[in-house]
């Protein structure tokens, strides 16, 4: 509970008067929030309400009045203690989760409407001529239908439905607004089991009956109890955490480290030394090709060494395999959590699923599997004790009456019936007893290889799994953490005493699909976020790059990085001709941009009338002029031996990707837009901007992370195609083009 105190009392009001006013100020909807003590000599005046009341009255004081009167808070119970702070976090992230839940739900809803029924099934997130039967309830009294095929003993399609998921049962009408929905509990390759609120309608039980996944709602539960633990921490730790991300605790480096790490570069061992010694948090910021990934196995491995357990997670399987990858490659002691299906088949054998195949009590468990499934084969011999024979016996009847031998009819039943019904019984006892024992096997063994492991790797949201619950994490580092959302992030952040987030809120942030959302900050990073409130002391930026080219890195550097980053001594010359290419003296734009002595090119349309085009109800663009000369580089690219999966072409539209595509024969030539090729790299990279209009629009290219993105993908050759009249605008792309006619090649066509 938390005592409201007012403490100026105006002479005309009462208690009810006082409490009314909250309630109407507050809209909590409800006369009966607390019971108003005024003392003596009028004071000051408490109401002891509910933390929920409480949260809603806050929520709408303003200065600390609420309808004129000055109100503060307390609590008896300092854990107790909710602020306006801790409300509007949890208020503002709870409603923009729910923004992309429902955006995942009407992107299902065109999906259905728009594909076949067969297109949808294919893509996996339908399945067809299913029949339902009844399985009784879960513990939570939730009725459970089991769906199979209509078709007996036919395997159900490959789906990405999995437990947890919401569905979408349907018959013919797979859009009707009165379908029910349920969860997924259990996926064999034969049945999926849903568990239902309230009582389904019976057409779920006809054959043929489809289920459409509605959204993958695991996830998006799992950020709504990370934010739940933001108004509620569980613990001292969560509380601590809490506070440091609300900005009101400050965060601190306490130690100073001196470690040797051979392999690191000096602003690596830095940003190492400072994250082990760091309280609560610490960031490290990697620009592209810095070698984020290799700085967070290096500290990984060295917390493991000091005796530290691990939770190593990032938004993406990719990104955490790569982290697996490293860390397995060191020897050290990792498992790997997550769906097998979803992991790098060349890494499986790190998985949990995989490891606990060889555990004692795992294959202790497999021997009472086989055991039980005799005693299932020998249980299907007798009478089931179902209505229509048992007559309302109850079980213990049956199994009173076929212990006396009888002889005679009991309710009509003979005693043979009552004696099978109660072998079957009998029988269905120790089989209950055998899948207890296999449960706490399984259980004891998956426990037991948690508890040895150093390091546990998942994706953030897998790290909100029920396997992890009760396990106590000294250090959790997030990888790609300017790529997740805040409540995302959450996840393994509220997991561990300390957290160490790795990566650069100066490229892209984290994906989102409901426009509403994006705008009202779901796509602020966790890292973004901790960054601004503690900028300098707790955070390194990593300033080796080895991936581009000293010309291709320099803007990036002066533009975004304060001119800090350097390029290591392996990239800083490399260039295309390393490759072996062979590239024609001819006179002509293509061959000159290709010129191993330009890294960095500039091909300006601004001639050209290379207008950009846009299709009725898109607001996507082309631009077929671009789309000609990004062909024509490739074709001499390509005749000059370059590899084709050594290029890439990126395009700031979907609309230009797809037209280039339509014209492009090399089929190993990656093209693609930028928000797809954040993270990876190219000997050689093209971007055509695309927009090219008298207003000088230039949309979404604005998003300047983009821009970087773009610009830091290349090794060897980056060429720029784009309309200089209409980019150089904006201040970034105009700087861009006079640091390309200082140290590169601008050309005009
Ligand atoms: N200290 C180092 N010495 C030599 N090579 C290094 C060092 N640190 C990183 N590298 C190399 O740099 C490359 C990039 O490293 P890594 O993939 O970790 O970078 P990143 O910052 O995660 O890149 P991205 O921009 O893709 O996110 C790798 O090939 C890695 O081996």
């Amino acid at each position: 509970m938390v005592t409201l105190v007012i403490t100026e009392i105006d002479k005309s009001i009462g208690p009810g008067d006082i409490v009314g006013a909250f309630i109407n100020e507050a809209g909590t909807g409800s006369d009966d929030i607390g019971k108003i003590n005024i003392d003596k000599k009028r004071k000051k005046a408490e109401v002891e309400v509910d933390w929920e009341s409480a949260a809603k009255i806050i929520e709408v004081m303003d200065n600390n009045q609420i309808g004129g009167v000055q109100v503060h808070v307390e609590a008896k119970n300092p854990d107790d203690l909710i602020d306006k702070d801790i409300i509007n976090y949890y208020n503002k992230f709870k409603g923009l989760v729910e923004l992309e839940r429902k955006e995942e739900i009407d992107r299902h809803k065109l999906e259905i409407k728009y594909l076949s029924p067969r297109e949808r099934q294919a893509k996996g997130r339908s399945l067809l001529n299913l029949h339902g039967k009844d399985n009784g309830n879960t513990f939570g009294h939730r009725p459970l239908v089991k769906f199979t095929s209509k078709y007996k003993g036919e395997k159900l399609a490959e789906t990405q439905i999995t437990p947890g998921d919401l569905v979408m049962i349907s018959l013919n009408k797979p859009l009707h607004p009165d379908n029910p929905t349920g969860t997924v509990i259990e996926k064999t390759s034969y049945s999926i089991t849903v568990a239902f609120e309230s009582y389904p309608p019976e057409f779920i039980y006809n054959k043929g009956v489809r289920l459409d996944l509605f959204v993958n709602d695991t996830s998006f539960q799992r950020m709504f109890s990370a934010l739940e633990k933001i108004k509620h921490p569980e613990n001292e730790m969560q509380k601590r955490k809490r506070d440091i991300l609300l900005g009101r605790k400050k965060a601190e480096i306490k130690d100073s480290l001196d470690l040797e790490l051979e392999y690191l570069n000096e602003s690596q061992i830095k940003a190492v030394e400072n994250a082990l010694a760091a309280e609560d948090i610490y960031l490290i910021q990697g620009p592209p090709g810095t070698g984020k990934t290799v700085t967070a196995v290096e500290l990984i491995s060295k917390a493991v060494e000091r005796g530290d357990k691990v939770l190593a997670a990032a938004d993406s399987n990719t990104a955490v395999d790569n982290l697996l990858e490293l860390l397995a490659e060191k020897g050290l002691n990792v498992i790997r959590i997550g769906h097998p299906i979803r992991v790098n088949k060349k890494l499986r054998e790190h998985t949990l699923d995989e490891i606990v195949l060889e555990h004692q009590d795992y294959l202790e468990a497999e021997k009472l599997r086989d055991e039980v499934s005799d005693l299932i084969n020998k249980q299907e011999s007798y009478i089931y004790p179902g209505g229509k024979y048992r007559r309302g016996l109850s079980d213990q009847e049956i199994k009173n009456y076929a212990e006396k031998d009888l002889e005679h009819h009991v309710r009509g039943i003979s005693p043979e019936v009552i004696e099978e019904m109660a072998e079957w019984l009998e029988l269905q006892e120790k089989i209950d007893k055998y899948f207890k024992e296999i449960e706490r096997l399984e259980n004891k063994a998956v426990r037991e290889l948690l508890d040895e492991a150093d390091i546990i790797c998942t994706t953030n949201i897998t790290a909100g799994s029920e396997l992890l619950e009760n396990i106590k994490f000294d250090l959790s580092v997030i990888d790609e953490a300017t790529q997740a959302t805040q409540p995302a992030a959450l996840i393994p952040y509220l997991k561990a005493n300390k957290t160490i987030l790795i990566g650069d809120h100066k490229q892209l942030p984290p994906t989102v699909v409901n426009q509403e959302a994006a705008k009202n900050g779901l796509s602020i990073s966790l890292f973004e976020k901790l960054i601004e409130i503690y900028p300098g002391e707790m955070s390194s930026l990593l300033e080796i790059q080895y991936r581009m080219n000293r010309e291709i890195m320099g803007f990036s550097s002066i533009y975004f990085y304060n001119n800090s980053l350097k390029a290591a001594e392996s990239a800083a010359e490399q260039k295309l001709s390393d490759l072996g290419l062979k590239i024609d003296e001819e006179d002509c734009f293509t061959a000159k941009s290709l010129k191993s002595e330009y890294p960095l090119v500039f091909l300006d349309t601004k001639e050209m009338r290379a207008n950009e085009r846009s299709f009725e109800g898109s607001n996507s663009y082309d631009n077929p002029v671009e789309s000609e000369i990004v062909l024509d580089i490739l074709d001499r690219a390509i005749k000059s031996s370059l590899n084709e999966d050594d290029i890439a072409v990126i395009a700031a539209y979907k609309d230009q990707v797809d037209l280039i595509n339509q014209h492009n024969k090399f089929k190993d030539v990656e093209i693609d837009t930028v928000d797809a090729f954040q993270g990876r790299e190219k000997e050689m990279i093209i971007f055509s901007a695309v927009r090219s209009n008298d207003e000088c629009n230039i949309g979404f290219l604005r998003d300047l992370r983009r821009l970087n993105v773009a610009l830091s993908r290349a090794k060897r050759k980056m060429i720029f195609i784009g309309d200089s009249s209409t980019i150089s605008k904006n201040d970034a792309y105009d700087k861009l083009l006079k640091y390309i006619k200082k140290s590169g090649l601008y050309y005009s066509l």
